[in-house]
């Protein structure tokens, strides 16, 4: 089969999981059930963008109150808090106050600017020519313009403390407060209900971090499908040095991190010799969503694969594939709707396989949308008449060339590369060429 319908075939197979909650904490790579939405507006207060006074209407002001960052709205309930001034200029930490109990005036229609916001009942607002110290994050109190960096402002001497803005070309930046300056206004990034990010999205640490900043505690994701991998071949040793006769196991270490990486979970079964019984009842094991059989895919005397999906009543939906490495792979269905990724026992050529056949297949199964194809502009790349090539490839300016060492029985070319370039049949040299992972 051509490499893009065997993809194809893989990437469409069975249906995700039904939805469940994960703690934030634990949901890294999952893919997403259902779209995330803002549960509050972006910011979810008017906040401040720097440390300075937030001032209303124009200069200079006089300094009526101090609001920090986790103090409550300045004026939004009950009377104003009484508080003391702090000395000109003076910067200490402490609770956010009021240093005069009628600083706020309750907001009416008269004091609210053109295009100004609703007044809201029992709202008290900062009075034009009026500041209050504030931190950055901090509540902006209503009424206020602009927040007046500390460096833009200039202390006036005299009673109290009032502020000027520092003349513009003094600071080497403009220094004037003018409207809106340095407030976050709430909702200015995204309005509450607003779709964040579409059904299918994977969860990476920065969409995990956007569910927490908008208020998620957990987040509804399709289950990981467990993967269970067999590895077999009489030859093959978990451990210890290769020997003439003996080789160790490059695929098994391989395959978890795929897994995972694809949205999987990925569960050791076991190791067999050659014995087709044996694999037969490995294959009915129902501990797991795949099941992945490295080696044992070619027609060799001790290569039971095909004769045991047929045991177990398998359909095959992909028997060979037309691509370097990796074309004894397979794609097969069990009766109960388990999926079977047989991998070639070269290892270059598993990995083709498995980036083929198994990385689509577990996306698919994990809820994943399809993804978005990474592509480049390709120097170098061999090509074949009929054969898809897959190859171990680098960076290298505005595009990727060859790293060499991708013999079907080395992973040496995989592991020194940053990707793996998908070289169509009859290739060009034109054609940006699909990367893929390189495990
Ligand atoms: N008559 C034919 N023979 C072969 C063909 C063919 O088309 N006709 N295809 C060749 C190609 S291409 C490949 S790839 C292999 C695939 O063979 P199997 O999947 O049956 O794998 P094995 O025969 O068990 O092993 C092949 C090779 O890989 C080594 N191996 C196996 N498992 C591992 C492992 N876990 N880690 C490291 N190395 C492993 C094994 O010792 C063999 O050297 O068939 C060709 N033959
Ligand atoms: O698939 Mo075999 O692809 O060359 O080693």
């Amino acid at each position: 089969m051509e490499w893009g319908s065997a993809r194809r075939v893989a990437a469409s197979y069975g249906t995700p999981g039904s939805p469940v909650d994960v703690p934030l904490a634990e949901a890294l790579g999952y893919a997403l059930a259902g779209p995330l939405t803002a549960l509050v507006p972006s910011p979810s207060y008017d906040s401040s963008a720097m440390d300075g006074y937030a001032v209303a209407g124009p200069g200079p002001w006089r300094v009526v109150g101090r609001v920090l960052a986790g103090d409550p709205t300045p004026g939004a309930a009950g009377p104003a808090e009484p508080g003391t001034p702090p000395g000109h200029g003076a910067r200490t930490a402490g609770t956010g106050v009021l240093f005069e109990p009628d600083a706020l005036i309750p907001q009416s229609v008269t004091a609210a600017e053109p295009g100004a916001r609703i007044p809201q009942p029992g709202v008290r607002i900062l009075p034009p020519g009026t500041a209050v110290e504030i931190a950055t994050g901090a509540v902006v109190p209503p009424g206020a313009d602009a927040v007046l960096p500390y460096e833009d402002a200039v202390v006036l001497p005299g009673d109290g403390m009032k502020i000027e803005s520092r003349p513009v070309g003094e600071t080497g930046r403009e220094g004037r407060a003018h409207g809106g300056r340095h407030i976050r206004r709430t909702g200015e990034d995204y309005p509450a209900g607003t779709v964040l990010l579409a059904e299918g999205t994977a969860l990476t640490p920065a969409a995990l971090a956007l569910a927490a900043a908008t208020g998620y505690d957990t987040v509804r994701v399709r289950p990981r499908p467990r993967v269970g991998v067999i590895v077999t071949g009489r030859e093959v040793r978990a451990s210890g040095l290769p020997e003439p006769g003996r080789v160790r196991d490059a695929i098994g270490p391989l395959l978890p991190g795929l897994i995972a990486r694809a949205g999987g979970h990925p569960r050791f079964g076991t190791r067999l010799g050659d014995d087709r019984a044996a694999l037969a009842e490995a294959l009915r094991d129902k501990g797991s969503d795949v099941v992945v059989v490295c080696g044992a895919t070619s027609v060799g005397a001790a290569d039971h694969l095909r004769a045991a999906l047929k045991d177990v009543d398998a359909s095959v939906l992909v028997s060979g594939v037309a691509c370097r490495p990796g074309h004894p792979q397979l794609f097969a269905a069990l009766p109960d709707g388990r999926a079977v990724v047989g991998l070639p026992g070269n290892p270059f050529a598993a990995l083709v396989a498995a980036v083929t056949l198994l990385v689509p297949v577990v996306e698919r199964l994990a809820g994943r949308a399809p993804r978005r194809p990474r592509t480049a502009r390709g120097r170098d790349l061999p090509s074949h008449p009929r054969d898809t090539r897959v190859v171990p490839v680098r960076y290298d300016g505005d595009g990727v060339v060859p790293v060499g060492h991708d013999r079907p029985g080395t992973l040496w070319g995989a592991a020194l590369a940053d990707a793996l370039a998908v070289v169509p049949p009859r290739w060009d040299g034109d054609t940006p060429v699909e990367l893929l992972s390189s495990g």
